[in-house]
C-alpha cells in the first residue's frame, strides 16, 4: 500500500525530486483507478468526453520527498475524428514533455487492440518508458510473464511492474521507484494549490484545443492559455476568465482575427464544451496579450498551472 503523505521520515535537507509521468494506455487499462489509488489529491478530471486530444493533470502523488505529476495523453491511440498530422503530434507532445512514460496495460487483456498501436507510437518517444502490467490480480503469473517479454520485445522499457490498482499489490514498489528516479528539483505544485487545479487547467486547455483548431496553421505552438478567474455565481453559472498569451503583436492579430472573428468562435465553441462538461452555465471572457519568450522560460512553466489569481 502507498502512503500518499508518505514524507514524513523525510529529513528536511534531503533533496526533493519532482516530474511528470505520462500515463498511457487503452481505455479500461486502469489508468483513473491507478492515479485515485496512487494520488494524495484527486484530481481526476470529470470529462463526460472520450477521445480528446489534450493533455491534462490527472493526479499529483507525493511520495517520500518527490511530487509525482501524473499527466494524461488521451486520444493518441484512436483519432476518431479526422485529426491531422499536427494534432497526432500534439496529443504525444504530452508523452514528449513528460520525465517519463509509464504504458499501462490491462493483463487481462493483453497485447490485443490499442495496446499493440500504442507500442508502434511509443517507439518514436525518446523518454524512459516503464511497463506497468495491472490487474494482475485477474491473470495466472505464467501468462504475466509472457505479456512482459512480448512488450518488452517491442520496446526497451526501463523496467516492468506488475501491479493491482485495485488492491494495491506492487503500487508500492511504483511508487518508490518515482520517487528514486525522478529528476531533483523543487515541487511543481505547492500542495495546498493542488485541489484548486483541475478544473481551471483543463478549461484551459479546452480554449488552448479550440486555438489550435482553428488557427494551427497561423500560429504553430506559440501560445499559451490560463485561466486567471473563476467565480461561481449564484445563479448557479460560472464567470471564467482567460489570457490567450502570444509571443508577438502579429500573432495577437492573428488570434483575434479580422472584426474579432476569430477569437469569437474560439470562444463560442470553448464556452459550449465547458459548460457541457461543467454541467453548468458558462461566461467565458478571452483576452489576448503579447507575452515576448514565454515558451523559452522554463519559470512560466513551473508556474504553468499556479498563476490563476490576478
Ligand atoms: N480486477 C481488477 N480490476 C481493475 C484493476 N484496475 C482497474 N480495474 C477495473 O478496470 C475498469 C477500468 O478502470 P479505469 O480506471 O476506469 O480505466 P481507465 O484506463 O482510466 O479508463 P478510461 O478512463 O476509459 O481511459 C474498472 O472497472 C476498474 O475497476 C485491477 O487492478 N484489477
Amino acid at each position: 500500500m502507498t502512503d500518499n503523505q508518505d514524507n514524513a521520515n523525510v529529513p528536511a535537507e534531503a533533496a526533493t525530486h519532482s516530474g511528470f509521468v505520462a500515463l498511457i494506455g487503452a481505455t479500461n487499462a486502469g489508468k483513473s483507478t491507478l492515479v485515485n489509488r496512487l494520488a494524495g489529491a484527486k484530481v481526476s478530471i470529470v470529462s463526460h468526453k472520450v477521445q480528446t486530444t489534450r493533455a491534462i493533470v490527472r493526479g499529483i502523488a507525493i511520495h517520500k520527498n518527490a511530487q509525482i505529476v501524473f499527466m494524461d495523453t488521451p486520444g493518441i491511440f484512436k483519432p476518431r475524428r479526422r485529426l491531422d498530422r499536427a494534432m497526432v503530434t500534439s496529443a504525444w507532445g504530452g508523452a514528449k514533455d513528460a520525465d517519463l512514460v509509464a504504458l499501462l496495460i490491462d493483463s487481462e487483456r493483453g497485447l490485443r487492440g490499442d495496446a499493440e498501436t500504442i507500442l508502434e507510437g511509443l517507439k518514436d518517444v525518446p523518454q524512459r518508458k516503464i511497463l506497468i502490467l495491472n490487474k494482475i490480480d485477474r491473470v495466472r503469473p505464467e501468462d504475466l510473464l509472457k505479456l512482459a517479454a512480448a512488450a518488452n520485445e517491442k520496446i526497451a522499457f526501463d523496467r516492468t511492474f506488475m501491479i493491482s490498482a485495485t488492491t494495491g499489490s506492487g503500487c508500492g514498489d511504483l511508487m518508490d521507484y518515482f520517487a528514486e528516479t525522478l529528476p531533483e528539483g523543487p515541487w511543481y505544485y505547492p500542495e495546498d494549490q493542488i485541489s484548486d487545479l483541475p478544473m481551471r487547467q483543463l478549461a484551459a486547455e479546452i480554449t488552448r484545443e479550440k486555438l489550435f483548431l482553428r488557427l494551427h496553421q497561423e500560429l504553430p505552438y506559440a501560445s499559451h492559455v490560463e485561466t486567471e478567474k473563476w467565480e461561481e455565481r449564484k445563479d448557479g453559472s460560472v464567470r471564467i476568465e482567460q489570457v490567450i498569451y502570444v509571443e508577438r503583436d502579429s500573432q495577437k492579430k492573428i488570434a483575434l482575427g479580422k472584426n474579432g472573428e476569430a477569437i469569437k468562435s474560439i470562444s463560442i465553441a470553448a464556452r459550449k464544451e465547458l459548460s457541457e462538461i461543467l454541467e453548468q452555465p458558462v461566461h467565458l471572457f478571452l483576452f489576448v496579450k503579447v507575452r515576448e519568450n514565454w515558451g523559452d522560460d522554463p519559470e512560466r512553466f513551473r508556474e504553468m498551472g499556479l498563476d490563476f489569481h490576478s
